[in-house]
């Protein structure tokens, strides 16, 4: 048998043309279901991408999949390409096979998208298993004893296990073998085959076992799923993040002021294009920072009329529904009102339910402060107000690998 190190120039294929029926349809393909803030798919082409040996890689994705697969993925990387795949596995890997005919790689690895728990060590095993005779692939003893059953539901016999296997992917092959293989099982045969090295078998192509890899699972059913999504919380890195906004606006004439939501009567109002909460201000631009979205201007620019006398709720609502959008959840916030007067006091509860439907928290998350300036200042002047606010806001944490 020829040694590995003619095996020269790798390539892979990533399967991911499949509905994924077995795993419920409800939320989407399997593959692009999130794991620990990463979709599947993603999680395995990285997998490929980080693998020194590997050139060039082949996607087969379903062709109503195209706009899942770019949330997924992004930009693709110059040297990886997708192909529209097939109604079976089989013709999904077979179509990738003949994409990848023009660059005629010595080796390819063939790979379910939704084993995103391979290791390079396993990819590197199974590139070494190649030879340009014969294909490699990597398994996993049987670790339960096996039983034939009956259509009744009864045993009919248990099944000696020695040499059994299961099958795990990345299969690979030198690139000719499997290709002209796979090409002639399409040609003349009806039998669907559910793996590639049962394609090689068929042809003739000897294929030498390696060992596979325990974590390396197929993610099958909707449990799997779950499954893998509790393991990448437990392992995630903490992702919390802090932001800070101030916000100051001045007094004019006027018989009240509208604070953290709140209108309450007095002598003067805050000067400002809208309502000119700075609580809301300040808590807006806190919200914001936590996942670099800009600044309360950014997105309500004081120039444009549709701003002007705006209820700050506004602000602070769409915040939050950005700081959603990425996936945050806020933890808590604090609001430190720097005044003179009114007395903040007595409209501290009201203030704090207003938050707690705007921000969608409960009370116990949101702290609503006042202090004077002693006097000190344009604040202690009775001149204007001014107000500080942080807001935490927990993000879903990068799983490593
Ligand atoms: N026509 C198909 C069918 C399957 N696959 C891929 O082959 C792998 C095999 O895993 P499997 O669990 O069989 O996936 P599905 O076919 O999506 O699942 P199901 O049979 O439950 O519908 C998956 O990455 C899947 O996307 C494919 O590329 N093209
Ligand atoms: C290719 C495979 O992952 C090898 O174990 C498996 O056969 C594919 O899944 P399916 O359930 O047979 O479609």
């Amino acid at each position: 048998m020829e040694k590995t190190s003619q095996i020269a120039r790798v390539a892979a294929i990533i399967v991911a043309a499949g509905r994924g029926e077995r795993a419920g349809r409800a939320e989407g393909p399997k593959q692009y279901r999130m794991l620990g803030g990463k979709a599947i798919i993603a999680r395995t082409l990285r997998k490929f991408l980080e693998h020194p040996a590997i050139e060039r890689i082949v996607i087969a994705i379903h062709k109503d999949d195209s706009d899942l697969f770019a949330a997924a993925i992004g930009d693709l990387p110059p040297n990886v390409a997708t192909v529209v795949g097939g109604k079976t596995r089989q013709e999904s890997v077979l179509l990738a096979l003949r994409a990848l005919q023009n660059s005629s790689p010595d080796a390819v690895l063939i790979h379910d998208a939704v084993r995103p728990f391979l290791d390079a060590d396993l990819i590197t095993r199974v590139i070494e298993g190649i030879a340009t005779d014969s294909g490699s692939l990597p398994v996993m003893p049987i670790v339960e004893t096996v039983k034939r059953g009956s259509a009744t539901g009864h045993v009919v016999e248990t099944v000696d296990r020695a040499g059994l296997h299961t099958a795990q992917t990345p299969q690979g092959f030198p690139f000719r073998a499997i290709l002209a293989a796979h090409e002639r099982a399409h040609q003349s045969e009806d039998r669907e085959f559910t793996d590639d090295s049962a394609i090689a078998e068929w042809a003739g192509l000897p294929v030498k076992l390696v060992a596979g890899l325990a974590e390396n699972v197929k993610l099958t059913w909707a449990k799997d799923i779950e499954m893998a999504q509790q393991r990448a919380a437990f392992t995630a890195f903490p992702d919390v993040r802090t932001g800070n906004g101030y916000d100051v606006h001045s007094f004019e004439p006027g018989d009240h002021v509208t604070l953290c939501g709140v209108k309450i009567p007095h002598a003067k109002k805050l000067n400002g294009h809208s309502d000119a909460d700075v609580g809301l201000h300040a808590l807006t631009d806190a919200l914001l920072a936590t996942c670099g979205a800009g600044d309360i201007g950014t997105h309500f620019p004081p120039s444009d009329p549709q701003w002007k006398g705006a209820a700050s709720h506004i602000f602070v609502e769409h915040a939050a529904s950005i700081v959603r959008a990425r996936g945050g959840r806020i933890a808590n916030v604090d609001i430190t009102l720097i005044s003179e007067a009114p007395r903040v006091g007595p409209h501290r509860a009201a203030m704090t339910e207003a938050l707690s439907k705007m921000l969608g928290i409960s009370h116990d998350r949101i702290s609503i402060k006042a202090t004077t300036n002693e006097k000190l200042g344009f604040i202690g002047r009775e001149e204007g107000i001014a107000a500080i606010a942080t807001a935490s806001v927990i993000y879903p944490g990068e799983t490593p690998a």
